[in-house]
């Protein structure tokens, strides 16, 4: 069993060289959080208020504008942030995948890292060498696994990270835009294995702006606006009230064949 907790949890961040003086008025951006000046040090107020129970089965999609606090709260979610009031519980082996490049090493070998990046992420080293070949073979590198990181190409750190990402059993998944960023036809190589991590793993919460990735890999989403949560319900009515407008009418043809058969860890086939 896998859940997370939490009550009334906001997080802060003072930001001790700011020139409080400019910041005499609590501001209210668009875009980011509030920055509040009640204080000597100035905070910004990434999350405020948050309460949130998830549990098994639960793939939630994390969506809300630039600054609004997703990705402080996917950290708050691994346990990365302590809530500065409030209260979470996380009970699970949580796997974040924020930046695919994070624990990579490039003196080392591509062999070498897949192996350093599965421990990052909560597997054992017997683990990863059991899931080497078929990395290797996802990953199409030949014989550059051999060869330190340093040499690949970006585009070449990406196949191995996600190749790596995506062989990992993880009980509570959270991931964060990153993997947008790889090139449509490797994404595209990739997405079953993505789909496979996802129904393996208990729960996800998953921040993107894509929403063919969203549709195709969550079943309840929580709008982010301003550092608190201003929607949380069944994805198509999160995604349609945060757009304006329906997603699911302008998705392609093959992504609403593909999604006719969701990823539920219970089995009932909710989508929205
Ligand atoms: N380490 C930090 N120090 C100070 N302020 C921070 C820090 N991390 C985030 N913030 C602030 O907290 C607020 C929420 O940021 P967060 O990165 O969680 O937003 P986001 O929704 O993930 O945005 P984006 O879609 O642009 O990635 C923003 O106002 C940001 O400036």
């Amino acid at each position: 069993m896998v859940s997370i907790d939490v009550w009334n949890a906001s997080v802060d961040f003072p930001i001790f060289d700011a020139k409080s003086r400019s910041l005499k008025k609590a501001v209210l951006n668009k875009a980011g959080g509030r920055i509040g000046t009640d204080t000597k040090v100035p905070q910004i107020e990434a999350l405020r208020d948050i309460n949130l129970s998830l549990g098994d089965g639960d793939r939630v999609a994390l969506v809300g504008h630039n600054g609004a606090g997703k990705s402080t709260l996917l950290r708050l979610l691994t346990g990365i942030y302590e809530p500065t009031k409030g209260h979470s519980q996380i009970v699970g082996k949580v796997a974040p995948v924020f930046d695919l490049a994070v624990g990579m090493d490039p003196e080392i070998s591509g062999y070498e890292n897949i192996i350093i990046r599965g421990l990052f992420l909560g597997m054992s080293r017997r683990q990863m060498e059991k899931r080497t070949d078929e990395i290797a073979e996802f990953s199409e590198l030949g014989d550059y696994l051999a060869m330190p990181l340093r040499t690949y190409s970006t585009g070449m750190r990406v196949r191995l990270a996600l190749g790596v990402v995506t062989s990992i059993d993880p009980e509570i998944l959270l991931l964060d835009e990153g993997i947008g960023a790889v090139d449509a036809a490797f994404l595209e190589k990739a997405r079953d294995r993505l789909n496979d991590l996802v129904k393996r793993s208990g729960m996800l919460v998953f921040a993107s702006h894509s929403d063919e990735f969203l549709v195709e890999l969550c079943n309840s989403a929580i709008w982010m606006d301003k550092g608190r949560i201003r929607e949380h319900g069944s994805l198509r009515e999160v995604l349609t009230h945060y757009k304006g407008k329906d997603p699911f009418e302008s998705l392609s043809p093959e992504t609403m064949a593909r999604i006719s058969s969701p990823i539920t860890a219970n089995g009932t086939g909710e989508q929205a």
